[in-house]
């Protein structure tokens, strides 16, 4: 009988005692952030079925096509910023070019996303920069370290602290520039406004009318944004750069299209100039091709699928399809590590498997973005272009490539910027 007692007392104790620690966790996970994973995982780009549909709807009326007219102005701006940077400091000597390439993208995409200008010198834009930066590194230690996926073991790192203190001052920066722009266009219907809308402004709109999205739920679609069109744009833009530098008759060739498209004057790039930037557009495909910024991606499988080649991949299977080596493979591109930008040409891409190639991979949750990066690309690309020239340094060869929220380098990219001597 005492036995039994005794037994129902233990029991009870462990009940409460294992409540009581998930009511705890829930609390500190609240006050604290969530680990990077968790952080994730709330934004579109891992979001599962319903909560996806919805805002993936919601989303697409910000990559319309007069939306993205509407960014060009902002990617001349900060490529101009961008080349006098590169004048000043950077000519005659190879540099580093991921974190200055780094830095102008995220001043294009805080301004377009969330119609926040990055290139002040005021305290809270550094911080905030500085923030994306380290959390952006923060995620891709936890996604190598186990004991930083796990709350409590998290918790006693001082990873835990840093992230808790870099969320704060990201989720200060956004909140307070969110609640700034709900009340500036707190008396108007922005859609039909003149002002140039920013992806947030979408949000704010798509809120208004009744969507099923809160402040919580707009920070979490802006912080989406501020980390996948950014890496992967940088990471971009630096192996165009370094194939171009490495080849010498491709870089004349670009530089040959630049200079009959801009009659070598210093006007800025209009939509109508990037759609005629037929060759440097090859270059940009066949750099994604060999480099793409997202090397592989993952799927979840809802039922079994059965294969043609007779097997069954069973539900709940997490499949990983790799971009990389599927645009390695020497039966859709022979000679895979030769840089070929003419692989792109209308009459290559219509003889090829439409699934042959996906940098931004496919289907309904592909790239949202595709667009507006290729745009940016064009941009900061033809405007380095049309002001230097390009020698190289490192090589594909040379470089050693690290696991990172995309594509990147261990030691960067280095390339020599000499001015160009355009004549009139
Ligand atoms: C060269 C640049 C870029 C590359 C190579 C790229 C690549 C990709 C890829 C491969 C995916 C699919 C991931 C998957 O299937 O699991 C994706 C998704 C996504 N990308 Fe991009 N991206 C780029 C730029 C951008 C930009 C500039 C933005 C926003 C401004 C953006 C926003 C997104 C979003 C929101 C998703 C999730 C879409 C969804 O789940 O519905 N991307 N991107």
């Amino acid at each position: 009988m005492l036995i039994v007692i005794v037994g129902g007392v233990l029991i009870v104790y462990l009940i409460w005692h294992v409540c009581e620690f998930k009511r705890r966790y829930a609390a500190l996970s609240k006050m604290a952030g969530p680990s990077s994973i968790e952080l994730f995982r709330n934004i579109l780009f891992a979001t599962p079925g319903k909560k996806w549909q919805q805002r993936r709807k919601m989303l697409s009326s910000g990559f319309h096509f007069n939306i993205l007219r509407g960014f060009i102005k902002t990617f001349n701006d900060v490529s101009t910023l961008l080349v006098e940077k590169l004048n000043t400091d950077c000519t005659g000597h190879p540099i580093n070019i991921f974190p200055v390439i780094g830095e102008y993208t995220l001043y294009n995409i805080s301004e377009t996303a969330m119609g926040t200008k990055l290139t002040t010198n005021e305290k809270k834009s550094q911080e905030y920069v500085k923030s994306v930066f380290r959390l952006g590194e923060i995620l891709i230690d936890t996604l190598m370290s186990p004991w930083l996926q796990f709350f409590p073991t998290f918790v006693l790192t001082s990873t835990y602290w840093k992230q808790r203190k870099l969320l704060k001052t990201l989720h200060e920066f956004t909140g307070d520039i969110i609640q700034k722009r709900k009340k500036h266009f707190a008396s108007t219907h922005i859609i039909n406004s003149k002002e140039r809308l920013a992806l947030l402004d979408i949000l704010i709109s798509a809120q208004r009318s009744m969507e099923d999205i809160d402040d919580d739920g707009i920070r979490e679609e802006v912080d989406t944004f501020m980390f996948e069109g950014h890496d992967t744009v940088t990471s971009c833009i630096c192996f165009t750069l370094l194939m171009i530098s490495n080849h010498a008759e491709i870089q004349n060739k670009i530089l040959e299209e630049l200079d009959y498209i801009f009659e070598k004057s210093d006007r800025h790039a209009t939509f109508q100039d990037l759609q005629n930037m037929s060759y440097l557009d090859k270059v940009i495909n066949e750099t994604l091709r060999l480099c793409p910024s997202v090397t592989r991606i993952s799927r979840s499988s809802e039922e079994d699928i059965q294969l043609p080649s007779g097997y069954t991949i069973p539900k709940g299977c997490i499949i990983d399809l790799h971009i990389y080596d599927l645009h390695q493979n020497p039966k859709i591109y022979p000679n895979p590590e030769k840089f070929d930008p003419e692989r792109f040409s209308h009459e290559n891409v219509l003889n090829r498997h439409p699934y042959a190639y996906l940098p931004f991979s496919a289907g309904p949750r592909n790239c949202i973005g595709q667009k507006y990066a290729i745009l940016e690309v064009k941009i900061i690309v033809s405007s380095i272009l049309r002001k230097f020239r390009l020698q190289s340094v490192d090589t594909l060869d040379n470089l050693k490539m690290i696991m990172h929220l995309v594509l990147k380098p261990s030691a960067g990219i280095k390339i020599k910027f000499e001015k160009r001597t355009v004549e009139l």
